[in-house]
């Protein structure tokens, strides 16, 4: 940017890289593109760049504090509030010494399958991040989205054998991906559920893909989606709700989504924004959640949300 306004996008219709938050009434922030410089630069992506195995040391404040709120989801989805709520947590980490170059090279070099940034502004701060997640890809009229959901550790012998609990959790995702975009769309096609490696972690991933009518527009394929139980929940408001009241925290930007708009050929190409973090006067705050089902158990809750960390822990 050429220098430090800030804008926003409501319409989703400038052109330009797109920073939005997760809570969908609040403003997105826009680098319009005219009021931008392209810098093209190859980087070098050095091959020993060393990464940070030791597991720090879990803080019990923390693991008590979302302990009670996963109980706090099940009490609501056994009482037949929710269905699912994706229920989440910010952990901070003293940093001694923080190179921004660095760190962006280290997670590009970690991370070949994820969409990778860093993204600053004066005004809003300093994110990176690595997501698996694509929330939508769209030229011209033709679209792909994905259902992405269910969490087990990488473990390089064993075959992936997945439990009923993150069959039925990404199956609710995808169902509520097909009931909003069947309206507005035509030849909707969701591909057979995969299972994808995402770091140290495996998913379960449908690819989802179709053409927009010519009745609908961006924003309304963008506000159907966003956010999906992938991070919110089911009912969307409800489980928005009890994000919003319950979670210790304000998320921010975490769970938003970020990416390209409107560029070449009229293209979008947009991201969730997960496995990320923001720094701030050598403090970085990591961003981690997880979905709850009525077949959650709140100690694995805790630990796969530990296991979340692990991607952004080890560049730092
Ligand atoms: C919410 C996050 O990830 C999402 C939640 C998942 C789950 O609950 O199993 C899996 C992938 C993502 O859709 C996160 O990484 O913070």
């Amino acid at each position: 940017m050429k220098d430090d306004t800030l804008h926003f996008t409501t319409q989703f219709k400038e052109t330009g890289f797109v920073f939005a938050p997760f809570n969908a009434d609040e403003k997105a922030v826009l680098f319009p593109l005219e009021k931008s410089e392209f810098i093209h630069e190859n980087i070098l992506i050095e091959e020993n760049l060393s990464l940070n195995d030791t597991v720090s040391s879990e803080v019990s404040s923390d693991k008590e504090k979302h302990l009670h709120l996963v109980e706090k989801a099940l009490d609501e989805i056994n009482n037949n509030e929710l269905i699912k709520v994706v229920v989440s947590r910010k952990e901070e980490i003293q940093l001694d010494e923080f190179d921004v170059l660095l760190t962006f090279k280290k997670i590009l070099n970690t991370y070949a399958n994820a969409f990778v940034y860093v993204w600053f502004h004066p005004k809003v701060g300093l994110w990176f991040g690595a997501t698996p997640e694509t929330l939508l890809n769209i030229t011209g009229n033709t679209f792909k989205t994905m259902s992405l959901a269910g969490t087990q550790v990488y473990v390089d012998t064993e075959e992936v054998v997945w439990r009923g609990k993150e069959l039925d959790e990404q199956q609710l995702v995808t169902d509520f991906i097909e009931s909003q975009l069947k309206p507005i769309s035509t030849n909707l096609k969701i591909d057979k559920t995969e299972t994808v490696r995402a770091g140290n972690l495996l998913h379960l991933r449908s690819s989802v893909e179709g053409e927009l009518r010519f009745t609908s527009n961006l924003k309304t394929l963008i506000r159907g989606l966003h956010p999906t139980p992938a991070v919110c929940g089911l009912p969307r408001e409800k489980a928005e709700e009890f994000i919003y009241k319950h979670e210790n925290y304000k998320r921010t930007f975490y769970s938003g989504f970020l990416g390209e708009l409107n560029i070449e050929n009229n293209s979008s190409s947009l991201f969730v924004n997960l496995r990320c973090m923001s720094v701030a006067d050598k403090i970085a705050s990591i961003y981690v959640g997880g979905g709850i089902t009525k077949d959650s158990s709140a100690k694995k809750e805790w630990e796969e949300t530990v296991a979340k960390t692990k991607t952004i822990k080890k560049i730092l």
